[in-house]
């Protein structure tokens, strides 16, 4: 488990005013990871690290040959189209560049020429998907979530009895992962309407949304190895924002007895930005479970991931319909929750992805599931804040929603924040539904 050092401590000063913005989302305690360019330009994609409203652009880093040793060899790792050979070098070297990176932009630090030279405004940026991501596969990690759409698709049996003892998941499709700000058409597909005999193909009608988070995998495990759990979170290089975009009718006539398959696999949106556990590391929290539920397996449980094994990073939905940006009107908030709800922590879901000897790899990416809290308002989707489709949402200027139509746009935020720590922010993840094709 990463425990604190100075990297962040709350009273640390960059010398870049941004840096200490009220509200922002990347102080110098963060140093989140993407992959950008300059909009509107031929130039290569490459990696760059968050500070203010800056980037540090590691491949200019790299030239610059600023840092030496661990952290040299971690920014030229960095400098190229993908973050995949960065997040191979292991934490031990990416905690060798935060601390580089940390000391380098603070207050009177001797490299503040040298890396002010390599700051590309966030705002001249655009982002690709930061690492080539071989396998992606989608956990079921909240039992709220599990228990409301359980209820909707399986009155007679919501939560499977295997629930409390596996961390559920499934192989998603790593092609139409997009970042921040896809755009992808309505999916068509199979459904069974309502007292229908036959399924017919058409757009789906019951277009949804999942709050998840993104976990990429950094050093990866040999096949038939098993990453123990008290070795697990070495293998995760950072967290990001994560919307599994789902078709409920196509998902309900599908699902039985494989799973989600096309009603899940045609856009995934993740957000740019990849936070390190080191930055998030005041922010972890204590795993529980609820009175009377069993002890995870011993191969899931240790003293480190009962103690702090959880984080408690705030999440929160918008909903902008074609209308409210017409109007030049903001997004309207329809969920609010936090990750410390989740009923499996990330060190239990790459154990367990690994326990049969299935081999991760860096870049993978491993989704959450939808991080529903216990209420109501705090559900991660339409049809749970809906109660399937039942209850329309109440938006600002009258409109409502059920599921979404063509032309809304959908972001998620995440932050992390208490008095004595600095803020560590997420940034945002936008998408956009376009009409069918
Ligand atoms: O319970 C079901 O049959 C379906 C569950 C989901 O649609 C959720 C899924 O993708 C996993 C998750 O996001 O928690
Ligand atoms: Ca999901
Ligand atoms: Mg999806």
């Amino acid at each position: 488990m990463t425990l604190l050092n100075e990297t962040h401590d709350p009273l640390l000063r960059c010398w870049l005013p941004s840096a200490h913005a009220q509200g922002a989302d990347f102080p110098i305690q963060n140093l989140p990871f993407a992959v950008f360019r300059r909009k509107g330009r031929t130039e290569p994609w490459r990696g760059g690290v968050a500070i203010g409203d800056q980037i540090i652009d590691l491949a200019a880093l790299a030239r610059a040959g600023v840092f030496s040793g661990h952290a040299a060899v971690a920014v030229q790792a960095g400098a190229g189209d993908k973050l995949n050979a960065l997040m191979a070098l292991g934490h031990g070297v990416w905690s060798a560049l935060r601390l580089a990176l940390s000391r380098a932009l603070r207050e009177g630090a001797p490299e503040q020429a040298a890396l002010q030279a390599c700051l590309v405004p966030q705002a001249e940026a655009e982002y690709d998907v930061p690492a080539r991501i071989g396998d992606y596969t989608d956990f079921y990690t909240s039992v709220h979530h599990a228990t409301n759409i359980g209820r909707l698709f399986r009155p007679d049996n919501p939560l499977m009895p295997n629930y409390k003892w596996v961390p559920i998941g499934y192989h998603g499709r790593a092609s139409s992962i997009g970042v921040s700000g896809q755009a992808f058409p309505r999916p068509k597909g199979q459904t069974l309407p309502p007292g229908a005999h036959t399924p017919s193909v058409v757009p789906s009608k019951r277009l949804d949304i999942e709050l998840e988070l993104g976990i990429f995998v950094g050093e990866g495990n040999a096949q038939g190895d098993a990453v123990p759990i008290t070795e697990a979170e070495q293998h995760v290089f950072g967290i990001c924002l994560l919307n599994d975009w789902s078709a409920r009718d196509l998902q309900a006539w599908e699902y039985q007895p494989l799973g989600p398959f096309l009603a899940k696999n045609f856009a995934t949106t993740i957000s740019p930005w990849i936070v390190t556990l080191q930055a998030l590391a005041p922010y972890r929290v204590a795993f529980t479970r609820p009175e009377g539920d069993p002890e995870p397996l011993p191969y899931l449980d240790s003293p480190a991931n009962r103690a702090g094994g959880a984080f408690d990073i705030q999440l929160q939905v918008g909903l902008r319909t074609p209308r409210m940006a017409a109007a030049g009107q903001g997004d309207a908030s329809i969920c609010r929750t936090s990750y410390r709800h989740a009923y499996w922590t990330v060190a239990q879901m790459l154990t367990h992805h690994t326990v049969n000897g299935c081999n991760l790899q860096p870049g993978d990416l491993l989704g959450s599931g939808t991080l529903s809290g216990p209420t109501l308002d705090q559900a991660g989707a339409l049809i749970e804040l809906t109660t399937g489709g039942k209850n329309p949402l109440q938006l600002p200027g009258g409109e409502q929603r059920v599921f979404l139509e063509d032309g809304d746009s959908v972001v998620l935020r995440g932050w992390c924040e208490k008095p004595g720590a600095a803020r560590i922010g997420f940034g945002e993840c936008w998408g956009t539904v376009l009409p069918a094709r």
